[in-house]
Formats: structure tokens, sequence, C-alpha cells
């Protein structure tokens, strides 16, 4: 594991941000393509079988790109990872790629797709993956409804039929009850009409200031 730092992180109270900010414009008009080529790399890294010349040679450059990056870390609350929405799992490329198609009162809608390093086993995708997809859309569903930041209580997740990868497949998640601060959020993810996973889930909203 690298020693480098994010640097200082900016004055903040509790919560995930500070507000619900959103940005199209932080890291420039070409990190899509960096995610992307990041994303591909992960897909590469977890397929191939390098011989020793190559896995030296890759080594060289990952070093010299991580020294390189190194010279341009921010703290969480001003990386572009987590707030560019123009781009897919809103830049965040430690979230399966999804895009949204609508979030309201109703709920989230939104096409995921699961790559080759989502893999499981298989040639389907790793069960953990799929829960980081609804952890993600399932707080976005009760966000909105509260306008406001939440925090997973519990995740269950039923896996019911394979989930493939490189697949657009259609997730949904919606507050089915509130109670107060409690918001118990149901989702499911589908491949066309069959059903791969479905979800029961608490999210709590945040008290102002809480960590
Ligand atoms: C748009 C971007 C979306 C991103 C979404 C990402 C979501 C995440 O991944 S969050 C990270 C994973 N989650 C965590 O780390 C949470 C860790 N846990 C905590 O921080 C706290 O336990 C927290 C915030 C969930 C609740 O603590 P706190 O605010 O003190 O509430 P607390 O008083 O204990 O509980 C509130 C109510 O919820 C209930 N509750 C809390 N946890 C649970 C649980 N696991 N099961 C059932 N009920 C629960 C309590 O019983 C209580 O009910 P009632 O009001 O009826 O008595």
């Amino acid at each position: 594991m690298s020693d480098s730092q994010p640097a200082a992180s900016t004055a903040h109270e509790g919560g995930f941000r500070p507000d619900l900010a959103i940005s199209t414009k932080r890291g420039g008009p070409h990190y899509a393509d960096f995610n992307e080529e990041v994303r591909t790399l992960m897909d590469k890294v977890r397929y191939a079988c390098p011989s020793d010349e190559l896995a030296l040679d890759a080594i060289a450059t990952l070093r010299d790109l991580n020294a390189k990056l190194d010279e341009y870390l921010v703290d969480e609350w001003t990386t572009p990872a987590g707030t560019r929405v123009d781009l897919p799992a809103r830049g965040n490329i430690t979230l399966p790629p999804y895009e949204i198609s609508a979030a309201g009162p109703d709920g989230v809608v939104a096409t995921v797709w699961f790559r080759p390093y989502h893999l499981g086993g298989n040639g389907v995708a790793h069960g953990g993956q799929v829960a980081v997809a609804f952890d993600d859309l399932g707080g976005m569903a009760s966000a909105v409804a509260v306008n406001g930041v939440c925090r997973t209580a519990f995740l269950k997740v039923n896996y019911r039929s394979l989930t493939p990868l490189n697949t657009p497949l259609q997730m949904r998640t919606r507050v089915d009850r509130r109670d107060g601060r409690k918001m118990f959020v149901a989702g499911t993810l589908h491949d066309g009409d069959r059903l791969c996973a479905d979800i029961e889930s608490l999210f709590i909203e945040l008290k102002p200031g809480q960590a």
C-alpha cells in the first residue's frame, strides 16, 4: 500500500458531504476518459497472466504514474469522484458503473453494468459487487426522500439468479416505508424480465453534524 496521503481535509461537519453540491467540472474535460482507462486497466488486470518481463514493465509504469498522481491528491470533499454526475456512478470508480434514468419520490431507476473486473466466478458478477450497487442506489433513494444524507444500518441481499457481466441491467430502489429517521428501502436488480437480486434494507437519516 502506498504511504502517500491525500491533502489535509477541509473544514467539514459530519455526513458524507457538507452539502449535496454536484459538479461536472472537477477533474477537467478528460476526467471521463481517465476514469474509463482506469476501469479498463482493472478489467485487464483481472484476467491478465503477464510474463515476468511485462509485470516488471507494468510495475515501473504504474509506479511512475502513481508518483505523478501524488502531486494532485485532494481531500474526499473536493475530489471529482462522487460529484461528477455527468459520468457513470458519479465518476466514482469504486462503484459499478451506472446511469440514473429517474430519481425522485418514487425512487431511483438506473442502468448498471458489471464489468470484467466485477467477476465473482464462472463468468458472473461477484455478490459483493451487487451489494455495493444496491448500497449506493439504496442510499440515493433514501437521500432523495429526506433531501439529506443517510447511512446504511442494514442491507440484506437476496440473490435470486445469476447476475451477468457486460450486460445493461435495471436496478430500482425506493423508500417503502419511513419511520422518522428510518428509511426502509426495497430494491430489485433485473436482467430483462429476470430477477437477479432484491434487497431489504434500512437507511438512517443523519442528524446535523453526525459523523
Ligand atoms: C447518494 C450517495 C449514497 C451513498 C450511500 C452509501 C451508504 C453507506 O455505505 S453508509 C456506510 C455503511 N454504514 C455505516 O457505516 C453505518 C454505521 N452505523 C452507524 O453509523 C450508526 O449505527 C447509524 C448512523 C446507522 C445509526 O446510529 P444513530 O444515528 O445513533 O441511530 P440509533 O439511535 O442507533 O438508531 C436510530 C433508529 O434506527 C434503529 N436501528 C439502527 N441500526 C439498526 C439496525 N442495524 N437494525 C435495525 N434497526 C436499527 C434503532 O433501533 C433506532 O430505532 P428507534 O428510533 O425506533 O428506536
